[in-house]
């Protein structure tokens, strides 16, 4: 007789051999995973500073695999673009559109993979506050949102928020001294410091607290709108009928339209009755008499504090050195003037000079100058220097403890983008290390049982 076949014997084996193979790829799989080499990895953030003259997008860079308590996110990529969101006033989409270049540049600059986790922040500043359309800030949002990044939202940043933040931006990576921050845009400008003599106890609207590296400082800051250099241009045209205006040069002649002057709520209310359609605007270059005009935009009449800068507003003694950015940098830059070792005297000396020269040989003498600029030099030199020393009181003494700067450390731009966002992405704590999938624990164990499976299965 046949013996007979054990079924249980041959399913058994079957049994045995499927395991086998089932943990000897996963023994593979999972030594594999954990020890796949693990590309350089970065994150990124984008920041796009909706001024009131242009938009720029910001690309900021920062390594995924280790803390970042040592602060090491750093400008990648900047994309610009004029006008600002502001100017579309009458056609909020194409405040939307004008964005679409920049931002496919910043689609271009962000590995793919990275995309989708990319937060997107878009924050307006003096010109959307002086402008304050929801539609243009629908239109803006819409584009956006049509970028495979994590949108965040578009806000208008608050004065002490765009004065904060840029403090923070000229601090980071630099914890040598704290210094303060001059911010000149075109419609607003602001002054931020840590000062001995302020609490916050004699304005709390002054006053932001701020934990940075593991300490605390209580910051002073302020925000003059409408005293941004080309809002203030507007104040300083729309006074008394400027027919002979000592902040343009001699021999500058312009006709030009009242209703473009008076566009703006800084100026709107001074609009004289009956005024007719255009002007004759012309230069006479004069810094003295244009420094009168710069100085009946600040009020000193009243101040309800033990001191005050301007219109009122309280300010605590000057301390420190200050990085001045944006148009200071620009202005200061256009004069050969960033070198402030350079006594305030002899400052003051070549602007006065430069306000002097016939509009002619200004332009024969600076050919590769913007004319929008160049026409502006005049005004924004003397409109500089007044807002320092008349309007925060810096003296010829401590006129050297300003740094006229572009480009912070590492080559990312002073201003306030980048604090605003190491501090909405929680930067300034530390980040999760870039860990591999398993905890090492777990890899141990599960490398182990696999092990012992096999050992058992093959003596068996
Ligand atoms: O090359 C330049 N020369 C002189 N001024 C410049 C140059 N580039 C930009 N600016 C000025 O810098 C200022 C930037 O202000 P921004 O547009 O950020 O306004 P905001 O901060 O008040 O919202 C504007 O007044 C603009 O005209
Ligand atoms: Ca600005």
């Amino acid at each position: 007789a046949m013996k007979e076949k054990n079924p249980w014997h041959k399913s058994g084996i079957v049994i045995v051999a499927v395991i086998a193979v089932v943990a000897v790829v996963a023994l593979v799989v999972v030594f594999v995973v954990q020890n796949m080499p693990l590309p350089q990895k970065y994150k990124y953030g984008i920041v796009l500073d909706a001024g009131s003259s242009h938009t720029t997008v910001f690309i900021y860079e920062w390594p995924a695999e280790k803390d970042n308590n040592t602060g090491r996110a750093e400008q990648k990529h900047s994309c610009n673009v004029k006008p600002g969101i502001s100017s579309y006033a009458g056609t909020p989409w194409k405040a939307g559109q004008s964005l679409r270049e920049c931002m496919r540049e910043a689609e271009k600059n962000i590995p793919k993979q990275r995309h989708a986790q990319t937060p997107l922040y878009l924050g307006a500043t003096a010109g959307m506050r002086l402008l304050a359309s929801d539609e243009v800030f629908r239109a803006v949002s819409e584009t956006l949102q049509t970028f495979p990044f994590s949108y965040q939202g578009a806000r208008i940043l608050s004065g002490q928020e765009e004065g904060a933040f840029g403090w923070v931006t000229v601090n980071y990576l630099d914890d040598r001294l704290k210094q303060g921050a001059l911010d000149l845009g075109g419609a607003s400008t602001q002054i931020s410091f840590v000062s001995k003599m302020f609490d916050g106890s004699e304005s709390p609207g002054n006053s932001v607290t701020f934990r940075l590296y593991g300490n605390d400082y209580n910051l002073y800051t302020h925000s003059f709108l409408c005293y941004g250099k080309d809002q203030a241009l507007k104040m300083a045209l729309s006074g008394p009928p400027a027919i002979r205006d000592p902040c343009f040069h001699p021999e500058y002649v312009e006709t030009k339209e009242y209703s473009k002057l008076y566009d703006s709520p800084c100026v709107s209310d001074r609009k004289p009755q009956g005024a007719p359609a255009f002007f004759q605007h012309t230069g006479i270059g004069n810094f003295q008499q244009c420094q009168d005009v710069v100085r009946s935009l600040f009020n000193f009449s009243q101040c309800k504090y033990s001191q005050c800068s301007l219109n009122g507003v309280y300010q605590p003694p000057l301390q420190g050195v200050f990085g001045a950015f944006s148009a200071y940098y620009y202005i200061m830059d256009f004069f050969n003037l960033t070198d402030t070792s350079i006594p305030l005297d002899t400052v003051k000396e070549r602007i006065a000079r430069f306000c002097a020269t016939p509009w002619q040989q200004v332009k024969q003498q600076n050919p590769g100058i913007k004319l929008k600029y160049l026409v502006g030099y005049c005004f924004a030199g003397t409109y500089l220097l007044t807002l320092l020393t008349d309007g925060y009181n810096f003296t010829s003494e401590t006129y050297s403890n300003i740094k006229f700067i572009h480009k912070q450390i590492k080559g990312s731009d002073a201003g306030w983008t980048l604090g605003y966002m190491l501090n909405l992405t929680n930067m300034i704590p530390a980040e999760a290390p870039n860990e591999p999938p398993l905890p090492y624990a777990g890899y141990v164990v599960i490398v182990t049982v696999i092990i012992i499976l096999l050992v058992v299965l093959f003596l068996f």
